[in-house]
């Protein structure tokens, strides 16, 4: 499925080797102690939220990683989705001869669902990938520092949040970095199975362990990690955002029909999918959930999001996922 821009430009950026990106971390915006960390071996993954991305990650994990991953989701019916879903990409590359009937039967038996947090309590490594809402992913966070074994990593899949923010919901005492020292993000992108680019992103708290360890995994994962700094939208989404965000302008100030701006993008820059059709596919409030961190976070109007983006989200119109979004997709 759809390379989208957002991938292509991970891809662009992703062209040296994870070993490099690791480095590249550590030099960006802190020392490292002297004493040279190892990556910890990651036995079992948590992921939090069932959703495109995190069921996304769960699968790939659970096939190129080998490695028994929980799911939780407060929701049973995106998790009953989310497993539905596993099983129909897993047939679909099982029917392409893409992988074996055995390799699809190991990696469904290493999926878990459950909506209790609680299961989250020996695993390795956790992924959360609840909507991008700030309060949300603080609470979960606090959540992961008293559940999830004291030597786990706790990475995020944020689009846009700062990771030093979210950090620092693991403790009641910035000093203690205990728990925040190992909060890193991995941001995935969309779709999982397909695209390889990552981005991995250290708040001022995280541990160099903790990036090598992250860096390891996705790289265990089948991925290709790109390092940005803990700013607002990181890199993939401070680039692709805005030009979402724009396209929605130009449908709301008349200056082009839906087809018309997807059509002139997608046939003028070789780009899989126009933007308002990529828009949909990442989901509107995903979208608006950016744009607003970046026009708060970098106090500049021009990151203003699109009243219309706006409205639509207020309509339940979130694109692909609920149905309905700049295009309709019940049929
Ligand atoms: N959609 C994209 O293209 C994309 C790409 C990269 C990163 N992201 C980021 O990934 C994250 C998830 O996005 P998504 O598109 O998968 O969202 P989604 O809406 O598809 O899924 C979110 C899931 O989280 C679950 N959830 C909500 N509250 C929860 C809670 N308290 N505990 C457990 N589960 C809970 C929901 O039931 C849902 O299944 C966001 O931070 C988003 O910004 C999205």
């Amino acid at each position: 499925m759809a390379a989208i821009a957002l991938l292509a430009s991970s891809r662009l950026m992703a062209s040296s080797r994870s070993s490099t990106a690791a480095q590249r971390l550590s030099s960006m915006s802190r020392q490292f102690s002297s004493t040279p960390m190892t990556a910890a071996e990651i036995k079992k993954l948590g992921v939090v939220g069932a959703g495109q991305m995190g069921l996304g990650i769960a699968l790939v994990a659970a096939q190129r990683a080998e490695v028994p991953v929980i799911v939780v989701d407060n929701s049973q019916r995106s998790l009953d989705k989310g497993m539905a879903f596993a099983d129909k990409l897993l047939s679909k590359d099982v029917s392409k001869q893409r992988i074996s009937q055995e390799i699809a039967d190991a990696t469904k038996k290493r999926l878990t669902p459950s909506t209790n947090m609680q299961d989250l309590s020996d695993v390795d490594m956790v992924i959360e990938a609840v909507p991008e809402i700030p309060k949300l992913k603080e609470d979960i966070f606090a959540q992961l520092a008293e559940i999830c074994p004291k030597h786990a990593i706790l990475a995020t899949n944020t689009s846009s949040i700062s990771i030093t923010k979210i950090a620092a919901a693991t403790t009641k005492d910035p000093t203690d970095t205990s728990a925040s020292s190992r909060v890193v993000s991995t941001h995935f992108m969309n779709p999982v199975p397909v695209q390889k680019g990552v981005e991995i992103i250290s708040g001022l708290q995280t541990s160099e362990e903790t990036v090598k360890t992250a860096v390891a995994f996705c790289e265990k994962m089948g991925k290709v990690p790109s390092v940005s700094a803990d700013k607002p939208g990181f890199l993939a989404n401070r680039i692709l955002m805005p030009y979402i965000n724009e396209a929605v302008i130009c449908l709301e100030t008349g200056v082009g029909k839906k087809e018309d701006i997807d059509n002139i993008m997608k046939n003028g820059t070789n780009v899989p999918m126009g933007p308002l059709a990529l828009a949909d596919f990442i989901g509107l409030d995903t979208c608006l959930a950016i744009m607003e961190t970046l026009h708060q976070g970098l106090g500049d109007s021009k990151y203003r999001p699109s009243p219309l983006l706006r409205q639509y989200v207020d309509a339940g119109w979130l694109g692909k996922k609920s149905g309905k979004g700049f295009y309709d997709y019940k049929s």
